[in-house]
C-alpha cells in the first residue's frame, strides 16, 4: 500500500473548518481506493500559537516540514495580528524557504455554479504567479517612523533567474494543454526596469516553445479582457501581485472565492510543495460553520496529482462535479448548505461510487 506522508497546517479562522473537511474526504478517497494511505500530521502553526508562544513556526519547524511529502494548509490572518505579520511569519516563511516559485491557479465554473458574469462557462484559465520574489520580496524600509518626514519604501525585485524559471514553468504547462495559449501579463508601460525584464525574458523563452501561441497585456487591461472576454485566454502568467489579485478576480468570476484552489510548487522537488485555497481565514464567516470546502477539496486533488495519485485525483474531481451540479450549495454560491452538509454528501457519494 502507497503511503503519503502529508503535514497538516490548517492555520486560522474557517482554514481550520475547511482543513477539517478536506482531510476528512482525503481519508473517505484513500479507504475507497484501497492502494494508498495517507499520514497526516497536525501543526497547530496560526495566530493564536503566535500570541500565546510568541512564534507561528517553532525553532526548528522548516526542518521538520521538509520531511514531508506534501502540506496541506488552510489560511492565515488574524484580527489580533497585523496581516502582514501573520502572512510573512507563516505562508511566505513557508513559500519562500521551501522555494515553491510557482504557485498555480486553476479557475473554471463548475456545474451547477452560477456565475454572475454572462459567458462564464468560457472560463478555462490557469493562472501562473511567481511565488517567490517580485513585489513580494520584502526589500524596503521605514525611515523617521512617526515624524512628518517619514518614509516606507517597498522595492520588488525581479531576478532574470527568477523571472526565467517561472516564465519556462508556464510555457511547459501551456504546451500541456489543449489550446497551447499563454498570456504575459505585465505592467511594463509604467514600470520602466523590473517589469520590462521581466517581458524581455518571456520573449527569450518563447522562442523554445514554438508550438505556443503567446500574447501580452497590461495588468488593468488583463482585467477586463478576463470579463468581457473569458474564451481568449487559457495560461496566464503574472507577478507575485499581479496574479495575487487577478486569480480573486477568476474566483469570483468563476462563482465564489470559496472554490478556488492553488498549489504552491517546488519543481523541482527539492522541498515538499503546499496546497491551499486560495482565500483567506474570512472574519466575516469564521466560527459560523458555513465556510465552503470546495476550494479545499479542490486543493486536494492537486494535491492528490503531486503526489502521484491521478486516478484518485480524478475521482475526486469528479465527485467535487456531482457535488456542485446537485445543488447542495453553501451561502457564497447562494444555497443554505454548511460545511458538514457539503462534506458529508460527497464523502457518501464517494463512498457509494
Ligand atoms: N493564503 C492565505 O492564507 C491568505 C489568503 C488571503 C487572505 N489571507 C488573510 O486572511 C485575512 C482575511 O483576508 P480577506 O478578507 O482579504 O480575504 P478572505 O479570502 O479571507 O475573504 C474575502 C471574502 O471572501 C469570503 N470567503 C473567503 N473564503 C470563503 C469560503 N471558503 N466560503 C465562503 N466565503 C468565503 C469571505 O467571507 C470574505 O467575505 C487577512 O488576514 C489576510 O491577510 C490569507
Ligand atoms: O500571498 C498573499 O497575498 C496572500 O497570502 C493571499 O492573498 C494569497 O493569495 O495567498
Ligand atoms: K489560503
Ligand atoms: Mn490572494
Amino acid at each position: 500500500m502507497r503511503s503519503h506522508r502529508v503535514a497538516v497546517i490548517p492555520g486560522d479562522g474557517i482554514g481550520l473548518e475547511v482543513i477539517e473537511a478536506g482531510k476528512k474526504v482525503l481519508e473517505t478517497l484513500a479507504k475507497k481506493s484501497g492502494d494508498f494511505h495517507f499520514e497526516f500530521e497536525d501543526f497547530d502553526w496560526s495566530s493564536q500559537r503566535y500570541l500565546s508562544q510568541g512564534e507561528y513556526i517553532p525553532e526548528g519547524g522548516l526542518d521538520k516540514l521538509s520531511k514531508f511529502d506534501a502540506i496541506y494548509f488552510g489560511a492565515v490572518g488574524s484580527q489580533d495580528v497585523p496581516d502582514h505579520v501573520s502572512l510573512w511569519e507563516l505562508r511566505l516563511a513557508i513559500c519562500q524557504g521551501f522555494d515553491q516559485y510557482a504557485n498555480v491557479r486553476p479557475a473554471r465554473v463548475l456545474p451547477g455554479v452560477n456565475s454572475r458574469l454572462k459567458g462564464a462557462e468560457e472560463i478555462d484559465w490557469i493562472i501562473v504567479r511567481e511565488n517567490s520574489e517580485g513585489e513580494y520580496s520584502g526589500n524596503g524600509g521605514r525611515v523617521h517612523q512617526g515624524h512628518p518626514e517619514e518614509v516606507g519604501t517597498e522595492v520588488s525585485v525581479f531576478t532574470r533567474k527568477g523571472i526565467e524559471r517561472i516564465h519556462r514553468f508556464a510555457f511547459k504547462l501551456a504546451q500541456s494543454r489543449p489550446r497551447k495559449k499563454l498570456t504575459l501579463v505585465t505592467k511594463s508601460n509604467a514600470q520602466r526596469h523590473g517589469m520590462v525584464l521581466w517581458d524581455e525574458v518571456f520573449f527569450e523563452v518563447a522562442k523554445d516553445f514554438p508550438d505556443v501561441k503567446i500574447d501580452r497585456e497590461l495588468v488593468d487591461a488583463a482585467t477586463t479582457r478576463m470579463v468581457l472576454k473569458p474564451e481568449t485566454m487559457d495560461v496566464i502568467v503574472a507577478t507575485n501581485l499581479h496574479a495575487d489579485i487577478l486569480s480573486d478576480l477568476a474566483a469570483a468570476l468563476s462563482g465564489s472565492l470559496g472554490i478556488a484552489p492553488t498549489a504552491n510548487l517546488n519543481p523541482e522537488r527539492i522541498y515538499p510543495s503546499m496546497f491551499e485555497p486560495i482565500h483567506g481565514s474570512a472574519f466575516d464567516i469564521a466560527g459560523q460553520g458555513i465556510a465552503n470546502p470546495v476550494g479545499s477539496f479542490w486543493t486536494a486533488a492537486m494535491m492528490l496529482e503531486h503526489l502521484g495519485e491521478a486516478t484518485a485525483a480524478e475521482r475526486l474531481m469528479a465527485a467535487i462535479e456531482r457535488l456542485t451540479d446537485s445543488g447542495l450549495q453553501t451561502k457564497d454560491l447562494g444555497g443554505s448548505a454548511n460545511t458538514r452538509d457539503v462534506t458529508q454528501a460527497i464523502c457518501s457519494d464517494i463512498e457509494q461510487q
